[in-house]
């Protein structure tokens, strides 16, 4: 590939999203888009009202359901084409809530992020090591890599959570509603650490949120779900935040 030319890396194809036929329903159509290309270091915020199609577009994107019609391509290789492993490593998810494990420890918690790269006895190379030591220190995790998941609060284990996919290292990380459950301070502490992740990293991140004011504070683009015309709206900064709102929740 010629060294100037810009990587695409994910691209919505004329996408079409919702549900097909199911026993004698009807096709259901959520929402459709244009072609939509999203590069590295965008910080993605997918917002729309309650039932919009978020966690569908989010499960479309990770393969768990097909898309109406329309792709989705990832450097330029049809998503539907990768293997599972291959799909880890290009993405990694995080789900909303997740209340620990016992017994799971913090270290292992981002540990279990490097499963892409380990052989079938889940055995940590030394670079697998160094990732997840490198991880932990990044996100200021050190002083609890010995602690038990359960036992972290909702702030600590969400960006444990967050560890664990910085660790699959993965270009694209998706992120279901990650400060639902979360305080003022910490829904800043988490949006200032992923805006700086797809900085520093170079990676594509994508969050849902109904937390609007801090998705067009934190986010570099928008990508809002309009119910009534059933189109996907793209914007980017500066967010005229009064019209996207008046748009997308009327
Ligand atoms: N398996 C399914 N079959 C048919 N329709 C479904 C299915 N799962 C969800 N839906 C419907 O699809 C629509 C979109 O749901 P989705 O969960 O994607 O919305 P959302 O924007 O994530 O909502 P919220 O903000 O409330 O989390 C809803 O009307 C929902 O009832």
């Amino acid at each position: 590939m010629d060294n100037n030319e810009e990587v695409l890396m994910l691209v919505f194809k004329n996408l079409h999203i919702g549900f097909s036929k199911i026993k004698h329903k009807k096709e259901s159509l959520l929402f459709s888009s244009d072609e939509l290309l999203f590069n590295p270091g965008e910080f993605v915020a997918v917002i729309g009202p309650n039932g919009s199609g978020k966690t569908t577009l989010f499960n479309t994107i990770l393969g768990e359901q097909e898309p109406l019609s329309g792709a989705i391509s990832i450097d330029r290789q049809n998503w539907k084409d990768l293997s599972r492993m291959d799909k880890a490593k290009h993405l990694s998810f995080v789900p909303s809530k997740f209340g620990g494990v016992e017994h799971l420890t913090v270290y292992n918690l981002v540990a279990m992020g490097r499963a892409p790269y380990t052989n079938m006895l889940n055995k940590l190379t030394e670079k697998d090591q160094a990732v997840v030591k490198k991880v932990l220190n990044q996100l200021g995790l050190s002083d609890f890599t010995n602690k038990n998941t359960v036992t972290l609060s909702d702030g600590e284990r969400q960006i444990a959570m967050i560890g664990k996919a910085l660790a699959q290292e993965a270009k694209i990380m998706i992120l279901d509603e990650p400060t639902a459950f979360l305080d003022y301070n910490n829904r800043r502490k988490v949006l200032q650490l992923l805006k700086d992740i797809a900085v520093k990293n170079n990676q594509l991140i994508f969050i849902s949120s109904h937390d609007l004011e801090l998705c067009f504070e934190y986010c570099s683009r928008v990508i809002a779900i309009d119910a009534e015309s059933q189109m996907l709206l793209d914007f980017k900064t500066p967010f005229n935040k009064e019209e996207i709102v008046k748009k997308v929740f009327k």
